[in-house]
């Protein structure tokens, strides 16, 4: 129910003692009201009239301001310091995802994540006021009230005794199952969360092909699942409520029954019986107040945990880097037996090369033999599963996901990612205060002088906006690298891959004199890029099969011929 990174929140180990001490005048307080309210009953039935009665009606109304003020504070108190700590948890989300990078968000899915940072951080909120005010009344309150029960009749108290065990017991047990169920209901909510996310993203594509009707079936099967699983969790749920105001209703009617013939038999007095009749119901309070809010507490049980599983994630730094670096003639990256593996096996394997000064490097192969992974390797955007980095001979690395590292160098990935911003701020990506006059220089390298013209720097584009060609997004991605002075590495991924041959050879004609003073890794299909580079990595299944020039590979590599006449078509 609890669990234990719970108390690792800042902060809350030194509020728990004044809650703890708001609970003990919470249960003081009940003491007080049924104190007041059997005084003035036993009062009255022994005939002494309205007005002795009336002082203690007065001490019953105290009390009970007193109970709804200490109640009132404690909420606000709560709420104050769940808010902030929910607030600081989203921060930290946050800001690990950022720092984990794109591996982050493929490993546990968009959808998952954002439901976690908006929804699943509001359960927490919840969780951490449910835990902190009704577990704690439940552990202090009865306990107090026992004892003012054992001091009126302690014959009394045995009833309570006996069946508080028995409704913990009960609650354990139902608290097992329910914690499966929840867990479940849980999983099935991020997989609806991903899969709706997803079907989201790629409803154009759907829609081309056809095939929206078969996807929309498939989110409300998904969906039905979630609801499915909901409705189990809740049955436990509300069957521990049932479960609990059943056990507390007998024990305070057996209790009640005890008294009566007791009172009868005259060998307890109205006062005490009185007294320890109205404190029955309140014993059982607390107990039944955290049972009306089981669900809501596995939920944020659940997410809590999603939330601490993503700030546990190996962020695969064994060093630092101090500043980001600026590559020249004499800089050297060295990766050793770098091997990365998805769950399916594949990836890159015992890669081993050493790059020094401004070369450019070509990584070559068959669809699915490893480029863009050795790239997202190489851009820090995914952690190795095994090898090192080295740079400049001294600085042994697990990973590059280092923000210095990020900070130096240019990527351009498969698919550009258009910002919803104007067409300004995306093309001065990496160089946010770059002029007007160099974002249109840029642009034209690019071949988007005309879009431009057409659109102007200030039309938004990306998500929402104005929507542009494959083509273009990628010239715009190119524009970008052309435009950062500062990052001196360049990853490219199929820079090309989207236009035509003459496009893409004009464009080259513009990007080859970019390359120069550059550390360039180019991922490519195109054999025309081969020749004018300085070094090739050939890649297949993962491996690597060859590091050359194109002319010592063409000589020695039995692979690397084969590939270029498979390229050749
Ligand atoms: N996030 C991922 N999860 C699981 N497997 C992956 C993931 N990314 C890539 N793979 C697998 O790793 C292998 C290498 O993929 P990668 O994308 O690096 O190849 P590629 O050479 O860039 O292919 P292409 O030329 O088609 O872009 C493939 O078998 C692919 O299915």
């Amino acid at each position: 129910m609890i669990d234990k990174a719970l108390f690792k929140l800042p902060g809350l180990r030194s509020k728990m003692p004044f809650i703890g001490t708001l609970a003990i005048l919470q249960a003081l307080v009940i003491i007080g009201q049924a104190f007041f309210m059997s005084t003035a009953i036993t009062r009255m039935w022994h005939g002494k009239g309205l007005q002795p009665a009336l002082l203690s009606i007065g001490g019953f109304a105290l009390c009970f301001l007193a109970r709804e003020v200490i109640n009132f504070f404690r909420q606000r108190f709560l709420d104050h310091y769940a808010y902030q700590a929910s607030i600081e948890m989203r921060t930290q989300l946050l800001d690990k995802v950022f720092k984990l990078g794109p591996q982050v968000a493929a490993e546990k899915g968009s959808g998952s994540l954002t439901t976690t940072a908006i929804s699943g951080i509001e359960d927490v909120e919840t969780y951490i006021k449910l835990v902190l005010s009704k577990i704690l009344n439940m552990m202090i309150v009865p306990m107090v009230i026992l004892v003012a029960v054992i001091f009126l009749d302690w014959k009394s108290s045995i009833v309570l005794i006996l069946t508080f065990p028995i409704s913990i017991l009960f609650m354990i047990i139902l608290g097992y199952a329910a914690q499966g169920r929840a867990s479940q209901q849980y999983e099935s909510y991020q997989v609806l969360s991903n899969h709706f996310l997803d079907s989201l993203r790629g409803i154009s594509t759907l829609k081309y092909f056809g095939r929206s009707k078969e996807y929309a079936n498939s989110i409300y099967h998904t969906s039905e699942r979630f609801r499915t699983a909901t409705m189990r969790t809740l049955r436990i749920a509300i069957l521990s409520t049932f479960a609990l105001d059943f056990f507390s209703t007998l024990s305070v009617a057996t209790m009640a029954l005890f008294l009566g013939l007791r009172l009868m038999d005259g060998t307890v007095t109205l006062f005490p019986a009185l007294m320890a009749l109205i404190l029955a119901p309140e014993y059982f309070l607390p107990l039944r107040e955290f049972a009306s809010d089981y669900h809501a507490t596995l939920n944020g049980k659940n997410s809590f945990q999603a939330v601490q599983a993503v700030l546990a994630m190996d962020e695969g730094l064994s060093f630092q880097l101090a500043a980001p670096v600026f590559w020249t003639d004499h800089s050297k990256l060295t990766l050793s037996a770098l091997t990365k593996e998805y769950e399916n096996q594949r990836g890159v394997k015992q890669v081993s090369v050493s790059i020094e000064g401004m070369k450019k490097v070509a990584i070559v192969g068959a669809s699915g033999s490893g480029k863009s992974t050795l790239l997202n390797l190489l851009s820090g955007f995914s952690n190795p599963t095994s090898g090192r980095f080295e740079l400049n001979n001294q600085k042994e690395m697990t990973s590059l996901n280092d923000l210095n590292w990020r900070k130096s160098v240019s990527f351009i990935p498969q698919n550009t990612y258009l910002f919803s911003a104007s067409l300004r701020d995306n093309l001065a990506f990496y160089q946010p205060d770059a002029t007007d006059e160099a974002i249109l220089v840029a642009a034209k390298h690019a071949e988007l002088e005309k879009l431009v013209e057409t659109l102007g720097l200030d039309c938004m584009i990306g998500a929402g906006n104005r929507t542009l060609s494959g083509g273009q997004m990628q010239r715009i991605a190119l524009a970008r690298a052309f435009l950062s002075n500062d990052r001196n590495i360049i990853l490219l991924d199929e820079p090309t891959a989207h236009l035509d041959i003459e496009t893409e050879l004009e464009i080259k004609e513009n990007i080859l004199p970019i390359f120069e003073n550059k550390l360039v890794f180019l991922a490519t299909h195109r054999l025309h890029w081969l020749s004018q580079m300085d070094m090739i990595i050939v890649l297949n299944e993962g491996e690597v099969k060859g590091i050359g020039t194109h002319e010592t590979l063409l000589n020695e590599s039995p692979y690397y011929q084969q590939l270029i006449s498979e390229m050749r078509g």
